[in-house]
């Protein structure tokens, strides 16, 4: 398959008292019409690796090339075929829906109308508030009016930094099922989250922390990556569970998630000292996986 976003080996630091490492030799090739998740927590490196592929910001080391454009020489070629929704929508707050997103079609050079058919089903919904200020909108509506924003000059290719962060669980699942909608117009799309669930809606995702890819593939596929037989185990008192077996000797991996504690043990030796737990082998999901690659790579 033919790439259309690609990094090679791209670094990057912050100066300052305390200097920080943003990104660490990253190379990532991402395919043409592919949505394409980069899941990793707050800090991870996620709007640094952004900023630098949208011609925002300059990488220290390594290059980076957009559909064969070069995100530092070509970088005003670039910025007409991207469309870019940074975290913590860019909205003007006082302006209403409509003026905002005529801002960007003038910005752009074009018109609402012209561009109508490419935002149409997502401003359909946004319509009846057309006149109310973007600072009064729900988060919900904010975000599609950003994304509508970010097409409006209808790019093929879409950077959505943390889209749906802050938003409501049903604005969050209608926001995915636009973004598939976007991809069946052969609009590549790179996506960043926090939210690890959203991994299982991308086609390939790379997980990042701490400024490294710890793995890039499919979701299904890193999760047939797992290398262990993962135990789920729940207990009256799930804290004093995790203190008990973080004390005991046969205990690779531990922690808890949602109302269970996670377990992984070393070998087959599945003692556990404390009374009255039930335990239960379970399929990894992305946030097991996540947790297992963290701990090799501090290992
Ligand atoms: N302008 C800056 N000056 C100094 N440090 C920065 C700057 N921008 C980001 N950082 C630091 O670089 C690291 C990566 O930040 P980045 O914003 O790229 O990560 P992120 O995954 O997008 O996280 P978040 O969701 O919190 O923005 C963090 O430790 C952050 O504090």
């Amino acid at each position: 398959m033919k790439s259309i976003i690609s990094i090679h080996h791209v670094s990057k630091s912050y100066e300052g008292r305390t200097p920080v490492t943003a990104l660490q030799d990253i190379s990532l090739q991402i395919n043409k019409g592919e949505l394409f998740g980069l899941i990793g927590p707050d800090g991870a490196g996620k709007t640094s690796l952004f900023r630098i592929l949208t011609t925002l910001l300059l990488a220290d080391l390594g290059n980076a090339s957009i559909d064969g454009m070069d995100v530092v020489k070509d970088f005003r070629k670039i910025r007409m075929y991207i469309g870019y929704m940074p975290g913590r929508f860019s909205l003007y707050q006082d302006l209403t829906v409509e003026e905002n997103l005529k801002f960007f079609a003038d910005v752009f050079n074009t018109t609402i109308a012209a561009n109508y058919d490419m935002i149409s089903p997502i401003y359909g919904q946004l319509a009846p508030f057309k006149n109310r200020r973007a600072g009064k909108l729900s988060g919900g509506m904010k975000q599609k009016l950003a994304l509508c924003c970010a097409l409006i000059h209808k790019p093929y290719i879409l950077f959505l930094d943390e889209p749906t962060t802050g938003v409501d669980p049903v604005s969050r699942k209608e926001f995915w099922q636009m973004l598939r909608a976007l991809k069946e117009q052969n609009i590549t799309i790179m996506v960043s989250t926090p939210y690890m669930d959203e991994a299982a809606l991308c086609d390939r995702i790379a997980l990042i922390q701490a400024g490294k890819i710890m793995q890039v593939d499919t979701p299904a596929q890193v999760i047939a990556n797992y290398p262990f037989r993962l135990y789920k185990a729940k207990a009256s008192n799930n804290y004093r569970l995790l203190e008990t077996v973080k004390e005991q000797d046969n205990i690779l991996l531990s922690y808890i998630s949602g109302d269970q504690v996670r377990l992984v043990f070393k070998e087959n030796d599945r003692r556990i000292d404390f009374p009255g737990i039930e335990l239960e082998e379970v399929e990894p999901t992305i946030e097991d996986c996540f947790i297992q690659l963290m701990k090799n790579e501090s290992d």
